[in-house]
C-alpha cells in the first residue's frame, strides 16, 4: 500500500481538505465535496484531518490519502495526531499515509514518538508515516525514527518558527529539508499559489500538499478584500 503511495503522488499534487469546528465549511460532507473537486482538477492525493471525514472522504473518492487527527490536550501544544490512541484511529481507517507533528515539543501524556513509531510500525506495517517538521533538527529526528515521508507543515506554526514563511527567500529553506532529509520530502504549508507549488517540485520535492489556496474560502476571500481594502 505505501510505496504505491509514493507512486501514485510522486511530482503531483495532494490537497488539503480540511475544517476545524471554528471553520465555517465543517462537515465531513463538505470535506467529501472538496475532495471531490480536487479529484476532478487531477490531484493525486488528499490530505484530511479526522477519522469521520477521512471516511466520507473514502466514500466519494478513490484518491489515497494522507490521514491526521487534531486534537488539543491541556498538557502540550502538539495537536497533529499527537498521540498513539489518534495514530491507530487514523491508521484503522485505511489511510494510505498517517500524519503526525514530529517537532521536538513534549507530547501530551508524557508520551515519546519513538514508542509511538516502534508500535505503529508492529500494529500497521503498510501504513506509511509522515513527519510533520518545523526546523532542520526536526528532520534529523524524521531520519532517525525512519519516518517515510518529511513534510515542512509546522515551519512556520510553532514558536521558534513563527513569522516565517516556506516561500522565503525562493524555498531556502526547503532546499536544506532537501538535502538533509532521508526520506522523500512533500512540500506542505503556505504554498498558496500554482507557481509556488510548482517551484516545489522543480527543486525536488516528491509532492506538494496545498491546502487553504484551495480548500479554505474564508481565508481565500479574505485575502481579496484586503488586497480590495489596502
Ligand atoms: C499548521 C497546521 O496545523 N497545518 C495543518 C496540517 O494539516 C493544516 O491546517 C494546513 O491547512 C495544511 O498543513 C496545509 O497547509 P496550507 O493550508 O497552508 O496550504
Amino acid at each position: 500500500m505505501g510505496e504505491n503511495f509514493l507512486e501514485q503522488v510522486k511530482g503531483k499534487l495532494i490537497v488539503s481538505c480540511q475544517a476545524l469546528p471554528n471553520e465555517p465549511l465543517h462537515s465531513s460532507f463538505i470535506m467529501s465535496r472538496m475532495a471531490l473537486a480536487a479529484q476532478l482538477a487531477g490531484a493525486a492525493g488528499i490530505r484530511a484531518n479526522s477519522v469521520v471525514d477521512i471516511q466520507a472522504i473514502q466514500d466519494e473518492v478513490e484518491l489515497p490519502i494522507i490521514g491526521l487527527s487534531k486534537v488539543d490536550y491541556p498538557d502540550s501544544s502538539v495537536y497533529i495526531t499527537p498521540t498513539l490512541k489518534e495514530m491507530r484511529a487514523v491508521a484503522a481507517t485505511g489511510a494510505q499515509a498517517v500524519a503526525c507533528d514530529l517537532t521536538r515539543r513534549k507530547r501530551p501524556n508524557g508520551e515519546q514518538i519513538a514508542d509511538i513509531v516502534d508500535q505503529m510500525r508492529n500494529e500497521f506495517p503498510e501504513t506509511l508515516l509522515m513527519a510533520d517538521t518545523a526546523t532542520l533538527e526536526d528532520v534529523k529526528l524524521a531520519n532517525e525514527l525512519g519516518f517515510d515521508i518529511v513534510g515542512t507543515t509546522m515551519h512556520g506554526y510553532t514558536p521558534e518558527t513563527a513569522g516565517k514563511n516556506l516561500a522565503d527567500n525562493d524555498f531556502a529553506y526547503l532546499k536544506e529539508v532537501l538535502a538533509l532529509s532521508d526520506a522523500p520530502v512533500i512540500a506542505e504549508g503556505k504554498v498558496d499559489t500554482p507557481a509556488k507549488a510548482k517551484r516545489c517540485l522543480e527543486l525536488g520535492c516528491h509532492a506538494v500538499v496545498v491546502g487553504g489556496a484551495i480548500t479554505r474560502p474564508l481565508e481565500i476571500a479574505s485575502r481579496f478584500v484586503q488586497a480590495i481594502n489596502e
